[in-house]
């Protein structure tokens, strides 16, 4: 029976909606998703197994398909060492892949031509001609998914599309609410027609090829990124130091995680009076983990220090989970 596949590689702006999507496509929560930029750091393939749809007198059908999205941080323009490597992400990204879908808000003011702007407004100025500029050298086709519609009013759609019609030559132009699951049907439909046949990259049941043990650690950041304010967001990394599968049925996941700041002001807001901010943080965070590996978890967390990390090429090496993984499988081959 043929199918279709490919990877097709999700990029926008920061906050656009793109973790958003992969979930609601999924119909699981793989990505973490919060209102603060640039949530996402590293890039999350999710596996999407899509039926065949047979053609009826209503709708033509498509053939079945396996479609990889892959999530990737906002586009931005980089100015420390871990939003260079969150942008090598998105070009590591854009690299490998059969199509594009490029996500916008349609809350974003666009630009007016000839207009002049300012402090804020350049700054998303630049980064709209930033992205715009990398999506244009793209030569796969590119799905426009104009995200958040659920916010607009209809009469202010057919200008945005037309504004980004005349930007490039989309394969398909799909307005859609990820929040509300609206248009999603479409944008599927858009993504099977631009992939080539082919066989399937990963078993059909497979969700995604990222370890439990990341998928944990992202859980936790994301605590960190609701419940925290200020910088801390932004200077907070998550390592899961132990990560030890139930011993017999019944008993729980023992995980032991740190989380990373830069300064000790940092580590007290994280802590929190008498521990509270910590165990908000854990609670929130082992309750999604219970529901994401089926049993109990029993969730240690420490909160350490590591100057100016964002800086440091070592340290954000070490927090890739590749990176990771390839040292464990060396740490267990040592032992054994
Ligand atoms: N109203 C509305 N809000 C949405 C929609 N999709 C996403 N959001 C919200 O937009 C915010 C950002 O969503 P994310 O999915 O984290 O965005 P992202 O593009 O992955 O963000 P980065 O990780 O910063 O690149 C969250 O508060 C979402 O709830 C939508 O269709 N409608």
């Amino acid at each position: 029976m043929p199918i279709r596949s490919g990877f097709v590689s999700i990029v926008g702006r920061p906050n656009a909606g793109k973790s958003t999507l992969v979930n609601a496509l999924l119909g699981q929560k793989l990505a973490i998703v919060t209102h603060k930029p640039q949530t996402t750091r590293n890039r999350i393939q999710a596996v999407l197994e899509v039926p065949l749809k047979k053609k009826t007198t209503r709708h033509p059908g498509h053939p079945a398909a396996q479609i990889i999205l892959v999530d990737t941080p906002g586009i931005h323009k980089p100015s420390t060492e871990l939003d260079r490597r969150m942008m090598q992400e998105v070009h590591d990204a854009l690299e490998s892949r059969d199509a594009v879908i490029f996500m916008v808000d349609v809350t974003h003011r666009l630009p007016q031509e000839g207009e002049t702007v300012t402090g804020k407004a350049k700054l998303s100025l630049d980064e709209h001609n930033f992205t715009l500029g990398l999506v244009k050298k793209l030569d796969c086709p590119v799905i426009l998914a104009l995200n958040k519609i659920d916010e607009l009013q209809r009469d202010q759609l057919l200008p945005q599309i037309a504004y980004w019609q005349k930007q490039h030559e989309f394969a398909a132009v799909i307005p859609i609410s990820a929040k509300k699951k609206d248009g999603l049907e479409r944008l599927i439909e858009a993504i099977i027609a631009v992939l080539p046949l082919g066989e399937r990259y990963f078993p059909k049941n497979q969700i995604t090829d990222q370890p439990e043990r990341f998928l944990v650690a992202e859980l936790i950041r994301e605590k960190v990124l609701l419940y925290t304010g200020e910088e801390v967001p932004y200077a907070a990394a998550v390592v899961v130091e132990r990560f030890e599968e139930p011993i017999k049925k019944g008993a729980a996941t023992r995980i032991a995680a740190a989380i990373y700041c830069e300064r000790d002001g940092q580590k007290a807001i994280l802590i929190g009076k008498g521990g509270a901010m910590l165990k908000q943080i854990g609670t929130a965070a082992r309750k999604e983990m219970e529901y994401l590996l089926g049993g109990k978890v029993f969730l240690e967390l420490f909160v350490k220090v590591q100057s100016e990390w964002r800086s440091s090429r070592g340290f954000i090496d070490d927090l890739d989970w590749r990176k990771q993984l390839e040292d464990l499988a060396i740490k267990q081959s040592n032992e054994k």
